[in-house]
């Protein structure tokens, strides 16, 4: 670990209040969780239509191309995962800090990664919600064929399959994408943001 004494915190005058107030609304992460396939990435797509409509900032960062560019040095492995979702923290944590609404699609498969990313952002900056859907249904979905890959022992430590994935005790809100459509699970989150955008 480098040695960080020599850098001081440079206070810039236009704060992230500033911005939220010249946005009109507050700034957050919106961190969705769960397995591959359960629908993280087309509820936030979904989500970001709706909020981009009503004139909320906003910005998706999403596993798959994160992994494209700043994160494509790293793989599957524990540590590899617990890496990508730090950095992808810190990248939202920025993005809040402009004053934006980020929407985080990662399967972000361990409780200690997703309660780092918490602590980073703080309980008013950081909302879990658990894309739930069992097993067999994402994989009856399996819309990349990754699920067939990883069965038949082409993909190792594949999600679900080969390595484990905690489910959040307390996420923030649940949404069970075997029993909602796209549209009344983006009608629930809305509900639940709507109280959060307000600024005081
Ligand atoms: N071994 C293994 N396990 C799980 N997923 C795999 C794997 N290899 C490739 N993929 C593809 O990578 C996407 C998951 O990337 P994430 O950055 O979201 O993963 S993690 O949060 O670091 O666990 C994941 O995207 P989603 O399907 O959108 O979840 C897959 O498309
Ligand atoms: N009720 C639903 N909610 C979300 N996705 C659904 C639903 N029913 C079917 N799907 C399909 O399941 C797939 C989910 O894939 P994706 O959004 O990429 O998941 P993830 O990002 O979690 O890997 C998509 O092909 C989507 O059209």
């Amino acid at each position: 670990m480098e040695n960080n004494s020599n850098i001081k915190w440079y206070k810039q005058s236009v704060t992230k209040l500033d911005r939220q107030k010249a946005n009109n609304h507050k700034s957050f992460v919106i961190w969705f969780t769960g397995l591959s396939g359960s629908g993280k990435s087309t509820i936030a797509n979904a989500l970001e239509i709706e909020l981009f409509k009503r004139e909320v900032k906003t910005f998706c960062l999403d596993g798959d191309n994160v992994r494209h560019g700043l994160n494509k040095n790293l793989g599957f492995s524990d540590e590899d995962r617990r890496e990508n979702i730090r950095r992808i923290a810190e990248v939202a944590k920025l993005i809040v800090d402009a004053g934006v609404v980020v929407l985080v699609s990662v399967i972000s498969p361990f409780s200690e990664d997703r309660n780092e990313a918490r602590k980073l952002l703080g309980n008013d900056e950081f909302f879990e919600v658990f894309v739930k859907c069992p097993l067999e249904v994402c994989e009856k979905r399996d819309p990349k064929g990754l699920y067939k890959k990883a069965r038949a022992g082409h993909i190792k430590q594949f999600t679900g399959i080969s390595q484990r994935y905690e489910q959040p005790t307390n996420p923030d809100l649940t949404i069970d994408t075997s029993k909602l459509t796209v549209n009344e699970s983006v009608t629930t989150i809305l509900s639940f943001l709507n109280k959060h955008l307000e600024i005081n």
